[in-house]
């Protein structure tokens, strides 16, 4: 394609974006579907600018005060990526111009929000909880998530699966602490990859790894995956399981668990039952009340901790966006309890930085459960065999599970585990 005609479309596709009406992942995905034509430079020059502009848009903005042209037009030259020689050809001569000014701002005229990009509600947020760790925390948000595959163990080892992607000419190393983790270099596509295509290697970052862990799942139990979405760590879940037992996906949303089933067909599982449940009250789960052996809330949330991914979520969540979120994860928590047996494990985990979704849930729980006794996380983790268990962990005793992406290079997770009390 022309550059000016990507350029202009790349312009189109930042200001259907910035309405935030829908995620931009979907927003992109139907602009792709619609133009069937594009190929894969084109949609990755597409949704890089797109993502750029979303990351850095306090900066962009601020920059595109002056300039000539539509506010999209200047993001998205703002956001362009790669040669910029190829860029320079779509522009008019004040346009060149001007980005060379851009290009020449120092970094000491800078204000605190266009270097961290930030709403000032979040940011305030995120101070008070990492204070002098602000400004790592707020860089490591704008950098692109490293690709992480699990290792299925019903299919193969990390050593083998590590060397079966290495044949494919990718770089993998594994992760630092999920003994299940490979993390890839770049982003490359996996469809044709052999270990990917027969399941033996499944996406999946880290830290979500880690939560699957946690549950610590066994051989012939009853076990409930409460907000299974698209499954990843239903997935996950199922081969600690060894395929065997029983394995609930509940999920409000019968689209989501859709795209569970070509994962599932790849992983060998035949032990995974997805059931799309009206609402956290649903009769059928009222049936299985006391029956099951561990279940795990990943609760819908703010996904403040996925920013690297998402980066559109900070610009669509709001303080009260937030607070309808904490009062549904507190009512999906209470209704997920009432499945458990004597003994049984609880596992409730967000992908949210915030306190209010997290230790203000886990608290209010507890508090109104005297039936279910607290876990440490950091000994369960020690006893996955999860190495710097503790380094993971925060709260008295390494009570709650705490992951940052500035310290320990994951999407931000928190983790709260009771067990219902004999
Ligand atoms: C964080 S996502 C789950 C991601 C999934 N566990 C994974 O690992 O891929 C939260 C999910 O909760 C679902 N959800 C929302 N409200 C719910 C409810 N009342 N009961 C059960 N699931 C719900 C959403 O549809 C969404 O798929």
């Amino acid at each position: 394609m022309h550059p000016k005609a990507l350029l202009d479309e790349s312009a189109a596709l930042v200001e259907a974006v910035f309405r935030f009406d829908h995620p931009a992942d979907a927003v992109v995905a139907r602009h792709f579907r619609e133009n069937r034509s594009l190929g894969p430079r084109e949609r990755a020059t597409l949704s890089d600018t797109v993502y750029a502009a979303l990351r850095e848009r306090l900066k962009f903005e601020w920059l595109a005060r002056s300039g000539s042209g539509s506010k999209w037009r200047r993001l998205a030259i703002l956001g362009f990526p790669g040669d910029r020689d190829f860029l320079k050809s779509a522009l008019s001569e004040p346009e060149k111009v001007w980005l060379d000014a851009c290009a020449k701002v120092r970094e000491d005229e800078w204000l605190a929000p266009h270097r961290h990009n930030l709403p000032e509600w979040l940011a305030e947020a995120l101070r008070a909880q990492v204070g002098e760790g602000f400004d790592a925390l707020a860089a490591a948000l704008l950098e692109p998530a490293p690709l992480d595959l699990r290792v299925n163990l019903l299919k193969t080892k990390r050593e083998a699966a590590l060397a079966a992607l290495r044949e494919a000419g990718l770089k993998a190393e594994a992760t630092p602490h999920s003994p299940l983790g490979i993390r890839l270099q770049g982003k490359p596509t996996l469809a044709k990859v052999p270990a990917f295509a027969n399941g033996e290697v499944e996406v999946q970052d880290e830290g979500s790894q880690l939560l699957a862990l946690l549950l610590d799942a066994r051989r012939g139990e009853m076990v409930v995956d409460f907000c299974a979405g698209a499954g990843g760590k239903t997935l996950a879940i199922g081969a600690a399981m060894r395929n065997s037992g029983r394995l609930y996906a509940f999920d409000t949303s019968a689209h989501r668990l859709d795209g569970l089933k070509p994962r599932l067909a790849r992983s060998g599982l035949s032990n995974v039952h997805p059931v799309a449940i009206a609402h956290e009250r649903d009769e059928r789960i009222k049936r299985l009340a006391g029956k099951i052996d561990r279940v795990l809330v990943d609760a819908p949330c703010s996904g403040l901790g996925t920013l690297r991914r998402s980066p559109d979520l900070k610009w669509r969540q709001t303080p009260q966006t937030v607070a309808a979120q904490a009062a549904l994860q507190q009512a999906i928590l209470t209704s997920a309890a009432r499945l458990l047996k004597p003994g049984g494990r609880l596992v409730y985990a967000t992908c949210s930085l915030l306190v209010d979704e997290n230790e203000a849930v886990a608290e209010a729980f507890g508090q109104a459960h005297p039936d279910f006794e607290p876990e440490a996380v950091a000994g369960l983790l020690q006893a996955a065999k999860v190495s710097g268990a503790e380094s993971l962990c925060a709260g008295e005793g390494g009570r709650f599970l705490r992951l940052w992406p500035h310290r320990h290079g994951t999407d931000g997770f928190f983790a709260a585990v009771w067990r219902k009390k004999a």
